[in-house]
């Protein structure tokens, strides 16, 4: 049973049960009509978006792949993943009526009452590879997050078919699927920019042998200005692909001090990120970018990242091509795996992640 509107959440322990154990999540508490935010979703002044702070005469980049291999396109990408280590592609070839099945699957889902939600939580999931949850890793932090998810690791067909929730499991399947031809485009164009001009079968699964798409669910906030949606980071993929809607709300560190840019939706188009996999593979040449999310108060928000990653048993460091060519590596290899598991562990903190790998 919800508890009761008076002073729900007094006892912190209370929230956790209503939120994280019976799987009600923010989406729960934001139904509840609460006038005030609890406690433990405030979140430092430091970490809180301030308005001062946003540059509102810059953009990342917006590239149009209709002529992703003409030389100026192609350097284009480089030079945004480079400069900003953000883009946003328009004229791709994911179809749009992909990208409105996938929004509208993100809706059933997480529309689906809590106990059923629930079935797929860290505790009550029959498998790693697929987990609902909310905010990042709560464990770990001192303010929690107003963010759901559904984390789907892709493995097979057959396992999706087993295991990933039946109202969204073919739209993210077709999603991802045909995300791949742009993936594969935009990695080609990458590689040529650092010189290594081949891609074989042993190279495409390093830089793209997995992938895991989240639904991620951002409802209507009681004090959006005191909380965040997503905290400061930068994604552990080798290239993040982002369907957001129309609300907006996702800021990108600019490249001077602490200045934001915010990324406009626009429709149809994919934002794409640089992820830590390829700043440590591409020797620091393309750039991670911390990024955040606040909350909104009067909309809520859905995203789709699909996170093209190694493989979890794949060591990473910086591409042997460049190393070879007399470049000195700034990062160490690692075990990709050991570098998730690095980054899940702990609360979102902007940049720190990548310590982990350096020299
Ligand atoms: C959720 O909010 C997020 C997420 C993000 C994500 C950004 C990305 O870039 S995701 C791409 C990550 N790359 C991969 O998933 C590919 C490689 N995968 C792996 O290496 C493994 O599958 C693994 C992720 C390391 C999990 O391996 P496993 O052997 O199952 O390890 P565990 O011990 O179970 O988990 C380790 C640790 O991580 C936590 N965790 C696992 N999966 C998730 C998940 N999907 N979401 C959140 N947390 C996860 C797990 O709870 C463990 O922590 P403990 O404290 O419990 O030990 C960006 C921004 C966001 O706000
Ligand atoms: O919701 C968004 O726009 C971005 C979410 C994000 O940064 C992530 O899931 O890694
Ligand atoms: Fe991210």
């Amino acid at each position: 049973m919800a508890p009761t509107l008076a002073d729900p959440f007094s006892d912190s322990s209370a929230l956790t049960d209503f939120v994280i154990n019976q799987g009600n999540g923010v989406k729960g508490l934001s139904e509840m009509g609460l006038r005030a935010l609890p406690k433990r979703y405030i979140q430092p002044v430091e970490e809180r978006m301030c308005m001062t702070n946003i540059i509102v005469q810059e953009f990342i980049p917006i590239i149009d792949m209709s002529k992703w291999e003409d030389p100026k396109v192609a350097k284009s990408i480089c030079d945004a993943a480079s400069k900003w280590g953000f883009f946003q592609i328009v004229n791709h070839d994911v179809p749009v009526e992909v990208l409105e099945k996938v929004k509208d699957a993100t809706y059933r889902f997480f529309g689906l009452p809590a106990e059923v939600k629930n079935k797929y939580s860290k505790e009550h999931s029959s498998s790693n590879n697929v987990r609902f949850g909310t905010s990042f890793s709560p464990q770990a932090e001192k303010a929690l997050e107003w963010k759901d998810y559904l984390s789907l690791f892709y493995v097979s067909e057959e396992e999706a078919s087993a295991l990933w929730p039946s109202v969204c499991r073919e739209q993210v399947l077709d999603y991802m699927k045909k995300s791949e031809v742009v993936i594969k485009q935009l990695l080609q164009v990458l590689m040529k920019g650092l010189h290594v001009n081949e891609i074989d079968e042993t190279k495409e699964s390093l830089l793209m042998g997995s992938m895991r798409t989240n639904l991620n669910y951002y409802p209507i906030c009681p004090s959006p200005e005191l909380t965040v949606g997503v905290g400061r980071h930068s994604d552990v993929s080798t290239l993040t692909i982002l369907l957001q809607d129309e609300i907006g709300g996702l800021y990108v560190r600019g490249n001077q001090g602490d200045n934001w840019i915010h990324v406009p939706p626009i429709k149809g188009s994919l934002v794409i990120n640089v992820g830590d996999a390829l700043q440590i593979m591409s020797n620091g040449r393309y750039r991670s970018v911390e990024h955040r999310v606040v909350a909104n108060g009067r909309k809520n928000r859905i995203s789709v990242p699909i996170f093209v990653n190694p493989r979890p048993g794949d060591m990473i460091g910086p591409l042997p091509e460049l190393v070879a060519s007399g470049e000195k590596p700034i990062y160490k290899q690692v075990l990709y795996s050991d570098y998730v598991k690095h980054f899940f562990r702990k609360a979102h903190d902007g940049k720190k992640t990548v310590e982990f790998a350096e020299l």
